[in-house]
């Protein structure tokens, strides 16, 4: 299941539509990462919120666990351990204090054990059209820290979901080695439309990376409606695997080499530059 650097792989993402109960969820996420490793994935990506999608502070807390008893980590865990794979979960609600949720990613190695977990950095506190308003950062605490992560086939860079619109997280990490990058997400429909396609290739375009998006789709029992088409970007822009709105697998057969060619071609990664902020009082005299 394992390979080296330079070795091509089976990499999947899975698709979900989670609703408000964790158990229904948690056997939905674990049969489709099963589906996915039995078609020969050795790395699969899941989405935001893979454990649960639940509107209602109260009852969101209620659902939520600290990490060690958390039902969904430990199902997961099980099924990358059972089957050899590296396991992506892209986020689970996680309670690190009373009032306080993280939104945490992990990254789960062949044997079980957790390698990586990253805490969403960007909240999601946002107003959009028809009034659909999000204030993520009323349950959740913002991670402070980007994190990367070593895969038998390169470094992984983990991010969530919002963390997308951010392209200096992404250069940071591919400068720190990153020629993989996770964005798990719950985009809204409305968003995704305009958005999700362009701003995924952008960030593999940018970094030369290969971008994994495993995403939310569809109708979900707390109301939402998210954007699904869960996609895999390679290194040049290009979209390899992609999903409609409906839960499932897209999987893709994932060459490293393809990073160092798109680096190569455009070694947009070598030719950063510093400089001055715009003076933007003189901006202002001069208009
Ligand atoms: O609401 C829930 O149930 C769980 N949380 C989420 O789904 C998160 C935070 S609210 N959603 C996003 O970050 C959407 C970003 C997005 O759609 C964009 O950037 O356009």
């Amino acid at each position: 299941m394992t390979g080296s650097r330079n070795s091509s792989f089976i990499a999947a993402c899975v698709q979900l539509r989670a609703g408000r109960d964790v158990a229904a969820n948690t056997e939905a996420a674990v049969s489709l990462v099963a589906r996915a490793a039995d078609e020969g994935a050795a790395f699969v990506l899941t989405p935001e919120n893979t454990s649960i999608m639940e509107a209602e502070r109260g009852l969101l807390f209620e659902k939520t666990r600290a990490e060690g008893d958390d039902a969904a980590l430990a199902a997961l865990r099980a099924v990358a351990r059972e089957k050899k794979i590296w396991l992506s979960i892209g986020s689970l609600p996680i309670k690190v204090a009373e009032a306080k949720l993280a939104n945490r990613s992990f990254l789960v190695a062949p044997d079980g054990s957790i390698a990586a977990r990253y805490d969403k950095i960007h909240m999601f506190d946002v107003d959009l059209a028809g009034g659909e308003s999000y204030r993520e950062s009323r349950n959740f605490d913002a991670g402070t820290e980007a994190v990367i992560a070593d895969l038998p086939w390169g470094r992984v860079g983990l991010t969530i979901c919002y963390d997308l619109r951010f392209p200096y997280l992404y250069r940071a990490l591919a400068h720190a080695g990153a020629r993989f990058l996770t964005v798990p997400a719950a985009f809204t429909r409305q968003t995704g439309e305009a958005h999700w396609h362009v701003l995924l290739r952008a960030r593999a375009i940018e970094t030369g990376s290969f971008v994994f998006a495993a995403a939310q789709g569809g109708r979900h029992e707390n109301g939402r409606e998210t954007f699904g088409h869960s996609l895999i970007a390679a290194p040049w822009g290009e979209v390899i695997a992609e999903a409609g709105t409906e839960p499932g697998i897209v999987v893709a057969e994932i060459d490293p080499a393809r990073v160092d060619e798109a680096r190569t071609r455009v070694p947009s990664l070598l030719h950063d530059k510093s400089f001055d902020l715009p003076k933007t009082s003189a901006v202002k005299e001069a208009s």
